[in-house]
């Protein structure tokens, strides 16, 4: 689990450090600097070798070496432009022609800032942007992008002074093959949100100092970033970070191979040992959505898996089940005899169960019994008109997955909230409303997307993210929900906690969706478990 930090949380620890007398605030900044100038020769080897310096003479180079590389360095009023002054120096020393322009006032840079202006000062000069607004270069090689980062605050007003076209930077097939790289976080882009405040950069490259700021995972942030590397700035020793698993936790992990030793079967175990699940179904015509889920739940290793059909659909759950078991509950009543049987210990209800007040009153009856449950779909939905009536019987042993109208219906301020564009920085974000809708719920709340929020009602967070080399597009398939909620009853039939359940399942429901690829419908996505688990190692 790697985790994500806020601006905040990143300046607490920048000054832990600072005032540990361990490091000063310009060695810092030298090592980001550092850790760009690595970064891009990593991402771009072809670049290592070429450039003068005053190790390589200008008549040792190849001919194509001797165009020297170029960069264009764009630094802002604050730190982040601190960073940009040591990237311009560090590429002026290994050979490169190096522009800088500066957007702000000299004199109002603070002091580490200041320090490197001045050093950049004796190597070459802050440029006037021509005429036209452009480069004094044609645009081409690298556009190192140290606007603005953590410290964004509002939109960035492109009239005063600033002169880039930012759709020119970055934006894939626009840029002519420049490099965009952006320090931290492209500018314009909100470190907790990942919302745009204003215009926002495209970067092809995210160089982020110590962690990966919340931004690069949440909303826009993917598709601002590009590709994200995160360079250690020698920060570690100050793992002032709350572990997300405590209680009160107030950081973000991003989930990534999680409770890997809890997944496998115990040796020697028997099927009763690893729990037994039911799944309600809809009525006639309505019983697929059921079927995804409890054969997700069985492969994902619960002992038996039960589903509670109502008579009309009896047949057709009869002739597509095998492993399954099937039982006939005849509403709300049916449901309270079956519950008699205390071994059933995950309940999941929603896909394809209607909105009719039957719903409502499975749910109840289901809460009452304070199970382990899970509720998808139909089963928050049902409660739209009064989601009071659902938080006041939802508890702990509870997950709630909705998506985003879903998650509208039952929180209906917050989604409001969360969905107002930012005017200012940091911006209200994804973990917020989900943290938000989690306390109030008093219970763990999965908020989907392809930046899954999962949120328990103390704080504890963590994103499940389909993004990045982790992209998943081809989950967006109707039904793959459902199967994701048999996933998490599956696992909380096992045993497994259930914010654990909820992350387990939600990095196993991506995992599967990759091992498929392209073409992915639900029903595969159950089928790709054996192999998961065989790279897994289990
Ligand atoms: N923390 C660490 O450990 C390390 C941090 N490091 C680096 O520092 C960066 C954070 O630096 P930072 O706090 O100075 O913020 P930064 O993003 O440079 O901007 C703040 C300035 O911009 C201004 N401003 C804001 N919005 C504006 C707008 N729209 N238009 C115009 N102005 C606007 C704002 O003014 P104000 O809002 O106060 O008016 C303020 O003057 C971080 O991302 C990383 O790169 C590294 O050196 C390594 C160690
Ligand atoms: N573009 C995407 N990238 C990654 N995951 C996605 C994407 N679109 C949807 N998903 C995931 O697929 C699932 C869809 O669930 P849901 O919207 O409830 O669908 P359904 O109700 O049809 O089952 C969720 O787990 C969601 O996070
Ligand atoms: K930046």
């Amino acid at each position: 689990m790697t985790e994500l930090l806020t601006a905040a949380q990143m300046r607490a620890l920048e000054m832990a450090a600072i005032e540990s007398g361990d490091v000063t605030g310009l060695e810092l900044m030298e090592r980001a600097g550092q850790g760009v100038v690595e970064a891009i020769f990593e991402e771009w080897p072809e670049l290592m070798g070429r450039g003068t310096s005053p190790s390589r003479s200008p008549g040792y180079l190849e001919p194509d070496e001797k165009d020297p590389l170029r960069a264009v360095v764009l630094c802002g009023p604050g730190n982040n432009g601190g960073d940009g002054f040591v990237v311009a120096r560090l590429l002026k020393e290994r050979g490169w022609d190096v522009e800088v322009y500066l957007y702000g006032d000299a004199e109002k840079l603070p002091p580490d800032a200041r320090v490197n202006f001045e050093r950049w000062g004796k190597l070459g000069a802050i440029c006037v942007p021509c005429e036209d607004g452009g480069f004094k270069y044609p645009i081409a090689g690298i556009v190192v992008d140290a606007l603005f980062g953590t410290g964004l605050t509002r939109p960035i007003s492109l009239g005063e002074g600033l002169f880039v076209d930012f759709n020119l930077l970055g934006d894939p097939g626009m840029s002519g093959g420049t490099k965009v790289v952006a320090l931290d976080l492209p500018s314009g882009l909100c470190s907790d949100s990942g919302k745009t405040v204003g215009p926002a950069l495209f970067a092809d490259l995210t160089v982020s100092f110590h962690a990966q700021k919340l931004g690069c995972e949440l909303g826009n942030g993917p598709e601002r970033c590009g590709k994200t590397v995160v360079k250690d700035i020698g920060l570690e020793r100050f793992g002032v970070i709350d572990h997300p698993h405590h209680s009160g936790s107030k950081t973000v992990g991003v989930t990534a191979h999680p409770w890997r030793g809890a997944v496998g079967k115990k040796r020697g175990s028997h099927k009763y040992a690893n729990g037994h699940a039911l799944v309600l179904s809809g009525g006639h015509g309505n019983t697929g959505a059921a079927r995804l889920a409890a054969r997700g739940a069985l492969r994902i290793g619960a002992g038996l898996v039960t589903l509670g059909s109502p008579r009309s659909a009896m047949l057709e759950n009869a002739c597509n089940l095998t492993a399954v078991m099937l039982r006939q509950i005849d509403g709300a009543l049916g449901l309270t005899e079956l519950l008699e049987d205390a071994r059933f210990n995950a309940i999941c209800l929603g896909p394809g169960l209607g909105i009719r007040a039957d719903t409502q009153a499975m749910v109840l009856t289901v809460l009452k019994e304070n199970r382990p449950t899970i509720l998808d779909a139909d089963a928050l939905t049902r409660f739209s008109a009064k989601p009071e009536v659902l938080f006041d019987v939802l508890h702990e042993d509870c997950v709630i997955t909705p998506h985003g109208g879903e998650f509208a219906r039952l929180f209906p301020d917050i989604a409001e909230r969360l969905d107002a564009p930012a005017t200012v920085g940091p911006a209200y974000s994804k973990v917020d409303a989900t943290r938000e809708a989690a306390k109030r719920a008093g219970c763990v709340v999965l908020f989907k997307g392809p930046d899954t929020v999962i949120a328990g009602p103390d704080g504890r967070c963590s994103i499940n993210s389909a993004q990045y080399e982790r992209a998943a597009p081809w989950l967006a398939t109707a039904g793959a929900g459902d199967v994701l909620a048999g996933f998490i009853a599956g696992l909380m039939a096992r045993g497994f906690a259930p914010m654990q359940a909820a992350e387990t399942a939600a990095w196993l429901h991506v995992e599967c969706a990759r091992k498929f690829g392209p073409g992915l419908i639900a029903e595969d996505l159950a089928e790709q478990l054996p192999a998961v688990f065989r790279d897994l190692g289990l």
